[in-house]
């Protein structure tokens, strides 16, 4: 991978490499674009193949992430962190101390918080070391695990998508095929258990798909078998690309939408699951409630104002929806050119010089 020419390609602004010989750290903190402010994004910890597929991965998530907040209305950038290791094997205290303090070294330009393979007691753990974290312990006044949020935002983007496919956004007696069944779907597959839909999952955790197949009645298929089942919507919750030359022919849904970052392989696909009349709820805007949860501790986190606007992502879903249809595009696209448009509204009007460039981290309660 040409670094350099990659960055220039998707106009990246920052990437941070974080070495801590001791504890074992190595993270590498990607940040796409602050036009609209700080670069907020999860820290993912996975075992990657090589160190670039962790790059890349860093990447791609940052760039997401500026789609994600802007398309949310949030006052934010895009960044995230990938930290190169098993979770279940190489955390200790010292690296995500030793990674607070790289935290604090980018003065505000990068906050963090929860992702694929990091919990609450991780982000204490880097508290202890800077202010730019969020999603921390409720017991510091803070929004804790974002992951419950994330679902109940899926599921209300979940049911404009329903509606506009089939005509109604109930989904009491529709089938749903949930990919992956962690901290987000778990809580996902609660919501629609509560309204009456049917359940398939699967995950390669066994004790997972067992919670789900107990306390919700969900049936469990092997994690090849998802793509291909007879359902209503497809969820997919686990991680990126699964919407690609392989899975598409084999696709029974009419809609799919789900928790999963980077859901498409590539553009291509989203025009080919567009073509076959699928409706498409892109993966950033329906799951940016973890996002605009953790984001409310900037203001000083009150849940019910959170809450209201994770409420508004069964709006942003029709939002998208609707200028699809307008301009007969995608909605991958249509999504994309909402982001972008807000993001050109705003830095154009940012020509006035404003002494100190105030912005949104001034206003937090530290
Ligand atoms: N946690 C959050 O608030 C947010 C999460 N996301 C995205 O949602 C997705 C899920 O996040 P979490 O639930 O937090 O992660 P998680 O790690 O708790 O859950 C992911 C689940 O997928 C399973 N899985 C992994 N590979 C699989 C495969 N090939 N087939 C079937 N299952 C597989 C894992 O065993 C795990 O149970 C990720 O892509 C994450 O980036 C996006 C926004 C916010
Ligand atoms: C988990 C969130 C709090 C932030 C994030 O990284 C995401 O939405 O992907």
């Amino acid at each position: 991978m040409e670094i350099f020419t990659y960055l220039e390609q998707y106009d990246y602004e920052q990437l941070v490499f974080c070495q801590d010989k001791q504890s074992g750290l190595k993270a590498i903190i990607a940040i796409h674009d602050t036009t609209l402010g700080p670069a907020l994004g999860g820290t993912r910890m996975w075992t990657y193949a090589s160190e670039e597929a962790a790059i890349e991965d860093a990447l791609r998530l940052a760039k997401g992430m500026t789609y994600k907040n802007a398309a949310a209305g949030l006052n934010l950038g895009g960044g995230k962190t990938v930290i190169i290791g098993d979770p279940r094997k190489d955390k200790n205290e010292e690296m995500f101390r030793a990674f607070g303090r790289y935290i604090q070294g980018l003065n505000g330009r990068y906050i963090t918080a929860e992702d694929v393979g990091t919990t609450v007691a991780d982000m204490d753990l880097i508290h202890e070391e800077t202010d730019y974290v969020t999603g921390i312990s409720p017991a510091f006044g803070s929004s804790g695990n974002p992951s419950p949020v994330t679902a109940y935002g899926v599921y209300r983007g979940m049911k404009a998508a329903a509606k506009e496919a089939f005509g109604t956004d109930s989904l009491e007696g529709k089938v749903v095929a949930v990919q992956g069944v962690g901290n987000v779907a778990y809580n996902l597959c609660r919501h629609l258990h509560e309204e009456g839909a049917q359940l398939i999952v699967t995950d390669i955790n066994k004790e997972a798909v067992q919670r789900a197949a107990e306390e919700f009645g969900a049936k469990v298929v092997n994690p090849d078998e998802i793509y291909s089942v007879e359902c209503d919507i497809y969820a997919p919750c686990a991680l990126g690309a699964v919407i690609n030359d392989k899975t598409i022919p084999q696709f029974k849904a009419k809609v799919i939408a789900g928790a999963a970052n980077n859901q498409l392989k590539d553009t291509k696909h989203g025009d080919i699951i567009h073509e076959m009349g699928i409706v498409y709820a892109p993966d950033y805007v329906i799951n940016a409630g973890g996002v605009i949860n953790v984001a409310d501790e900037l203001y000083g986190y009150n849940q019910e104002r959170a809450l209201k606007k994770v409420e508004q992502i069964y709006t942003n879903i029709e939002k998208v929806i609707g200028i699809a249809k307008r301009d007969q595009i995608p909605t991958y696209m249509a999504a994309d050119r909402m982001a972008e448009e807000r993001i050109e509204r705003m830095r154009n009007s940012r020509s006035q010089f404003l002494q100190n460039g105030h912005h949104i981290l001034s206003r937090r309660k530290f």
